[in-house]
């Protein structure tokens, strides 16, 4: 565990802001899985889970960011803000209210992806009209698919500072998982988990030769993956340099390889398209990980709030400069220098 003393991360920061100029930053947080339950356990039995103390990690995340100078620009939520269990105790929109209010005071726009906890306890139809849809922050709103398309998938792009541009993915859009039975996508993600998975509970990893193959992962459709390659390329004619973000993991070296993707192999190919990609930002293993790829792409899997005992923390900040970005991490996040790639790498 690095831990970070109030003087040290004072240096680290300023250090993070002066050698060449600082352009923006950002923050980033992911798996709260608040529910108003006691502590438990995950699957395994080997990691406690600190249900209520997760909103109180929020809080003090949001704090830490409100107080910085420069201030953030945005914050990233990646997903998993209130845990499955809130869906059996029937205290889902009570658990939601309790994190967006926290997130309200938050004084710059918070960006939200979606994990396999929203769908345990919402549906896509619920996410679209809740305050966990942020594409009205993005670029071009409409771009990707229709907001009212039942078999749509939730993807944005914006950009907060000229040539530099984040894009929000949606791990979950093939996925048994927040799709209607019997549509085609919840059809095509069943055949395709039974095929790779023959256990009688699908979420179990036990015998696979794909570990990833479990129903609390998804993966990506032939529209999405199309519609980020057209993004990605206008990115590329720019000369931006672009941050891609969602729930899952897609490099197995980045996570235990259980929390990977399921298709992670093609959008890894689209990302390895563009030389405008230098980063992908992921939650949903708690563990946290990071792997540089043989194209110079930082593979960032953030550690998860909700595994993190009260008196620590789980968030970062993120400072981008002209040729690197530095992340500042607070408590179980550990600080790293994540230089772009050259081109032509
Ligand atoms: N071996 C397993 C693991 C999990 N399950 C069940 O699957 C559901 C989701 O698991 P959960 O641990 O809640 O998912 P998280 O997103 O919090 O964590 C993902 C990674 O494990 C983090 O490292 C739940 O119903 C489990 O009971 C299972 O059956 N078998």
């Amino acid at each position: 565990m690095v831990r970070v003393g109030c003087e040290a991360l004072r240096r680290m920061t300023d250090r993070a802001q002066r050698s060449t100029e600082l352009l923006f930053s950002f923050g980033v947080i992911a798996d709260v899985q608040y529910a108003d339950t006691e502590d438990g356990f995950n699957y395994t039995g080997t990691r406690q889970r600190y249900y209520r103390s997760s909103l109180d990690l929020l809080r003090s995340a949001i704090r830490d960011w409100n107080r910085e100078a420069p201030p953030p620009v945005f914050v990233l939520q990646l997903g998993d803000i209130i845990d499955g269990c809130n869906s059996r105790q029937k205290t889902s929109a009570r658990a939601l209210r309790a994190v967006l209010a926290e997130l309200t005071r938050c004084r710059c726009p918070v960006h939200h992806v979606w994990g396999n906890h929203e769908f345990y306890n919402f549906d896509r139809n619920e996410l679209l009209t809740s305050a966990l849809n942020s594409k009205h922050l993005g670029e071009d709103p409409t771009s990707g698919a229709a907001a009212n398309d039942p078999e749509g998938f939730y993807s944005y792009h914006f950009s907060p500072f000229p040539k530099f541009r984040f894009v929000l993915t949606d791990t979950y859009d093939l996925s048994v998982l927040g799709r209607q039975n019997g549509s085609k996508k919840h059809q095509e993600a069943l055949q395709t988990l039974r095929e790779k998975n023959k256990n009688e509970n699908l979420n179990s990893p036990i015998g696979l030769a794909e570990q990833n193959f479990v129903e609390f992962n998804g993966g990506f459709s032939r529209e999405q993956l199309e519609w980020l390659n057209q993004v990605l390329t206008f990115s590329d004619n720019n000369q931006e340099k672009v941050t891609v973000v969602g729930h899952l993991p897609v490099h197995p070296n980045s996570t235990d390889p259980i929390c990977v993707a399921w298709n992670y192999e093609k959008i890894l190919s689209v990302l390895h398209a563009h030389q405008s990609v230098v980063c992908f930002i992921s939650g949903h293993d708690h563990d946290g990980g990071y792997f540089l790829d043989e194209h110079g792409i930082h593979h960032l899997t953030f550690e998860g709030v909700i595994e993190t005992p009260p008196n620590s923390q789980a968030f970062g900040t993120i400072y981008a400069h002209e040729d690197r970005m530095v992340l500042v991490g607070r408590g179980r996040v550990p600080n790293r220098i994540l230089h772009y790639r050259k081109t032509g790498d």
